[in-house]
């Protein structure tokens, strides 16, 4: 019998960083099942500790979906890439951090990836990953103190989800991103925000804007 791990993806495919400092750069995206403050049903929205995510992050039924042991899943990064430039993935979720791990880095590494992920912040930060996206949420007990960029979903309501909290961090790059929801466009007050507290700068998603996954 074989006891060789497994890591669990909803999905994995090739589009363009649509986020942040990186937005533009063509990426394979490695959307890793599971997070640690949503359980991703609609019944538990109103109960979990992130509440506005829009993400389906359940099981492994996405495009390229399901589980692969560490050479498989690294295998099928590679196999996503379209060959030139610099071959880029990004760990997402679901909160990657709970399966992205050195192993898996390192064989990502090793078939010439550059390897960044989005995480929410709860979890240490592998020290091998080489671009790290932070976005913290409220009453989510952050413990990833620096990175590359620290991307906060604007407006969210809790005192600790200010963005003053954030900004004696060690980050590189401050964003403040429209918190997407229905019924209200939360454009116009971030813009007002980063107009006023210039530290920081609007990260639209620009993958909806044009219509890409
Ligand atoms: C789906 S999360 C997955 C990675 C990780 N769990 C996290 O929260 O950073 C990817 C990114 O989408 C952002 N995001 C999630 N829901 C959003 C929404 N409704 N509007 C804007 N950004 C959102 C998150 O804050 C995060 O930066
Ligand atoms: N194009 C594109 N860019 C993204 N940046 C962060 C995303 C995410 O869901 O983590 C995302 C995504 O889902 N699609
Ligand atoms: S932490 Fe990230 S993946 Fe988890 S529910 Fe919030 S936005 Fe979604
Ligand atoms: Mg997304």
């Amino acid at each position: 019998m074989s006891s060789e791990r497994t890591y669990k993806i909803k999905e994995a495919f090739y589009t363009l960083q649509g986020e942040g400092a990186q937005a533009g750069r063509a990426a394979v995206f490695l959307r890793f099942t599971g997070c640690n403050l949503w359980s991703g049903r609609e019944e538990d929205r109103h109960s979990a500790v992130c509440k506005f995510c829009d993400t389906d992050f359940i099981g492994t039924n996405g495009t390229n979906g399901g589980r692969y042991t560490l050479d498989q899943c690294a295998d099928l990064v590679l196999g996503l890439w379209p060959g030139g430039g610099k071959p880029y993935v990004v760990c997402t979720g679901g909160e990657p951090l709970l399966q992205l791990d050195e192993p898996l880095i390192d064989a990502l590494h090793k078939r010439g990836f550059e390897v960044a992920v989005e995480t929410n912040g709860t979890i240490p930060v592998p020290s091998e990953i080489d671009w790290v996206c932070v976005s913290p949420k409220a009453d989510a007990g952050l413990v990833v103190a620096g990175g590359d960029e620290l991307k906060l979903v604007y407006p969210q309501t809790e005192a600790d989800a200010q963005p003053e909290r954030f900004t004696q961090l060690n980050f590189q790059h401050f964003f403040l991103q429209p918190k997407d929801e229905t019924g209200r466009d939360n454009t116009t007050a971030t813009v007002a925000y980063c107009m006023e507290h210039p530290q920081w700068r609007v990260s639209l998603q620009t993958h909806k804007i044009m219509g890409i996954e």
